[in-house]
């Protein structure tokens, strides 16, 4: 008789191959980390659960931990050590078994004896954390320079541990104690979020896709920061509401629950693709309010929305960025982007706000939305909105609730949100409103 499934250990050779894999098409061919682990696991039919969640954690393990096992092997190992190295650091193996396991040489691992000890003498403050913290010293700098030494040790720990696996529950269909009741029954335990009123957190690593309350619109998985960016925009039944850099609908799905389906909800972006996969996602959770609409990138996109100039009772940028806030759920981002990404996102950023600023009618609201961390993609930016846009600041507790902003730590129109304080990603949100 077999044995049921979830006693039977990983097979090491298979995951092992796949690890390296999945790991060569993400440092060598430059595939975002997600969708190669998607493309080789789906290819993999006969792999177990387990294998998956190993083969899955390893790559992002060694993602995360790359700068640091750089380190101690000194220089740019090949990726069969830096898999065996990570192996021995995460404690899953000695120099002698994970060399075999994986078909390197014993001497490669060299580095990592004592290697607590070498990180916990390195002089430079600077180099110290981003190796503690395998964060590129570029983002090290940034974070201490913005928010002190501590905070950015605070930070980088969160940046390095498991994201939640946060939902938003579709008020279109159910609301939190519901789909936390229907969660029950699926054998899947929530737990309220903090801040959000409409968010659940999961308990340990559900495919939460394959669950009947997400196929039959129940919940959007969401981070509790992009949820309250949708709480903040004030979007109510009967409104014409623009989101102007809508992607994959993720916070539009929230503005039409906000608007029971009620009024106009244009959904623009310069990537139609994006907006497709939108559109399916609006159909399984049940929204009938949406219009997708693509939108030239360049200064173009001006003639594409003339026809909305001036009518939108609510706008939300929800802009491109670094997406230096979303590191702890892209492991591979902080090795992909560049010390100057900041400044580079920040010239669209404001000229993005310019163009949908204008959308707004007089009296309305906009409200400028960023997942990086650090002041050039946001406070910078929201500055400009207003000494150069001549927006006014509005404030953000109405629509949040003033108790819920003091918890949150809401400064008149403007919300930071971290990982180490809040517990969602990181996130900015500034909001203003068009003079009459
Ligand atoms: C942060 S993402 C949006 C995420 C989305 N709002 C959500 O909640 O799922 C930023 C989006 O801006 C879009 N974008 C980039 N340049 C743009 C432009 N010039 N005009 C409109 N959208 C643009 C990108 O295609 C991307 O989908």
């Amino acid at each position: 008789m077999s044995k049921p499934h979830r006693l039977r250990p990983p097979r090491n050779d298979l995951v092992d191959a796949l690890v390296l894999e999945v790991h060569g098409l993400v440092h060598d061919q430059g595939w975002l980390a997600d969708r190669a682990l998607e493309r080789v696991l789906r290819r993999e039919r006969k792999l177990w659960a387990n294998e998956r969640r190993t083969v899955a954690e390893a790559v992002y393990g060694i993602l995360r931990s790359q700068g640091q096992l750089d380190w101690l092997l000194g220089g740019k190992p090949d990726l069969a050590t830096r898999y065996a190295a990570w192996l021995v650091r995460t404690g899953g193996a000695t120099v002698p078994e994970a060399a075999r396991r994986v078909a390197v040489q014993a001497s490669a691992l060299a580095g990592l004896e004592g290697g607590d000890a070498r990180i916990a003498a390195i002089a430079d403050p600077m180099e110290k954390l981003a190796v503690e913290a395998s964060l590129p010293r570029w983002i090290v700098e940034r974070l201490v320079a913005e928010r002190g030494e501590e905070e950015a040790r605070a930070l980088a720990k969160v940046v390095n541990a498991r994201a939640p696996l946060t939902v938003r529950a579709n008020l279109l269909v159910n609301d939190r104690e519901k789909l936390r009741a229907r969660l029950a029954e699926e054998g899947v335990g929530a737990e309220p979020t903090r801040f959000s009123p409409w968010g659940l957190v999961l308990d340990g690593h559900q495919n939460a896709f394959a669950l009947a309350s997400f196929q039959d619109g129940g919940f959007e998985i969401q981070d509790e920061g992009s949820q309250l960016i949708a709480l903040a925009c004030g979007a109510r039944p009967g409104k014409l509401v623009v989101d102007a850099c809508s992607g994959a609908g993720g916070k539009a799905l929230a503005l039409a629950a906000e608007m029971h389906n009620k009024g106009d909800l244009f959904a623009l972006d310069s990537d139609p693709g994006r907006l497709d996969e939108g559109k399916r996602r609006a159909r399984r959770a049940h929204v009938h309010n949406l219009r997708t609409r693509p939108v030239p990138a360049g200064p173009e996109a001006a003639a594409a929305i003339a026809d909305l100039e001036g009518r939108a009772d609510v706008v939300l940028v929800d802009a491109p960025c670094s997406g230096l806030g979303t590191l702890r759920r892209k492991p591979d981002a902080r090795w992909r982007l560049k010390p100057d990404d900041p400044e580079r996102f920040a010239v669209l950023q404001k000229e993005l706000l310019g163009r949908f600023a204008a959308l707004v009618k007089p009296g309305g609201r906009l409200v400028y939305a960023t997942c990086a961390m650090g002041r050039t993609e946001n406070a910078d930016v929201a500055e400009h909105a207003e000494k150069v846009l001549g927006l006014l600041p509005a404030p953000l507790a109405p629509l949040l609730g003033a108790e819920r902003a003091a918890a949150l730590g809401v400064e008149g129109n403007r919300l930071e949100l971290f990982p180490h304080k809040h517990g969602t990603d990181g996130f900015f949100m500034a909001a203003f409103t068009r003079p009459k």
